[in-house]
């Protein structure tokens, strides 16, 4: 059974259809990459995944569990975290604080235990920290902990949201545009880190703009075009798709046709 599987998912925003009749399923343990022009409707696929948006039609099984009509807080307790294409940080807190945020998703004191300060409470809060700290060195901001977040550079900011992500304890990760802004070295490192996270046993899903991040990372790829799924395959196969380096060379996006595989 695959972890993932999404069946015939629909979603409209008035008149404009952006996912049409979208399938495709991911198998545990796997890095699976979801690619396709500006606008093909790759965020909204992700957004009806994580529950933040509702579908018109279709289905998200995860782990064999319906996730329709969940709402995302009870999705990221089942196991899926995400990061978001507009890094959402708490700009003024610092990078330990952003990643306990992701930690606290898994404690179970409540606010009362909290107000007390309880014996239970205090432990959980240590080990939150220990956990916290461990997913900041894992992404290489060990030394950072007490910086402020919006002091970060842009690069570091997005590697913060995946040690924020990380911290759920997610079985799925969802990664939109990780390497967005990102230098050649800054990629380079992410690529690592994205085989570190596989090696972890998390499986990862994952859009990216940069093609050579793409077929380095990614096992299997998924391409759409105007919400339409037009080709899934391995990466070697998916490169040399007639439809896909259409769809690609079809864009008026420069950077797009520059990113072409
Ligand atoms: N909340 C919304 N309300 C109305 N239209 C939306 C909404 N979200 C997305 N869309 C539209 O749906 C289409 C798909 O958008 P989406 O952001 O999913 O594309 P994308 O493939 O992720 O694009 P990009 O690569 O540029 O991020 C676009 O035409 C977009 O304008």
């Amino acid at each position: 059974m695959s972890l993932l599987k999404l069946d015939n998912l629909i979603k409209d925003f008035g008149g404009l259809r952006a996912v049409d009749e979208v399938s495709f399923e991911v198998e545990a343990g796997d890095v699976f990459g979801l690619i396709g022009p500006n606008g093909a409707g790759k965020t909204t696929v992700f957004n009806l995944i994580t529950g933040n948006y509702v579908p018109n039609h279709g289905k998200v099984l995860f782990n064999g569990q319906p996730l329709n009509g969940l709402a995302p807080n009870r999705i990221v307790s089942l196991g899926v975290a995400r990061t978001f294409q507009t890094i959402r940080l708490f700009k003024t807190l610092s990078a330990l604080e952003n990643v306990l945020a992701g930690c606290h998703c898994r404690m179970t004191s409540g606010s009362i235990a909290a107000m007390l300060k309880t014996p239970f409470q205090k432990r959980e809060e240590k080990e939150a920290i220990q956990l916290a700290l461990a997913e900041l060195d894992f992404v290489g901001l060990g030394e950072e902990a007490e910086t402020r977040s919006d002091s970060l550079s842009y690069g570091n900011q997005r590697l913060l949201e995946i040690a924020r992500a990380l911290a759920t304890q997610p079985k799925l990760l969802i990664l939109d545009e990780p390497a967005g802004g990102m230098n050649e070295q800054e990629t380079d490192a992410l690529i690592e880190i994205i085989a570190r996270i596989k090696a972890r046993g998390i499986t990862v899903l994952l859009i990216e703009h940069d093609m050579s991040l793409v077929m380095q990372a990614c096992e299997k790829l998924v391409v759409i075009e105007y919400g339409k799924k037009i080709a899934e395959g391995l990466p070697e196969e998916i490169k040399t798709n007639k439809k896909v380096i259409e769809a690609y060379l079809g864009t008026d996006d420069e950077e797009e046709g520059e990113t072409c595989f």
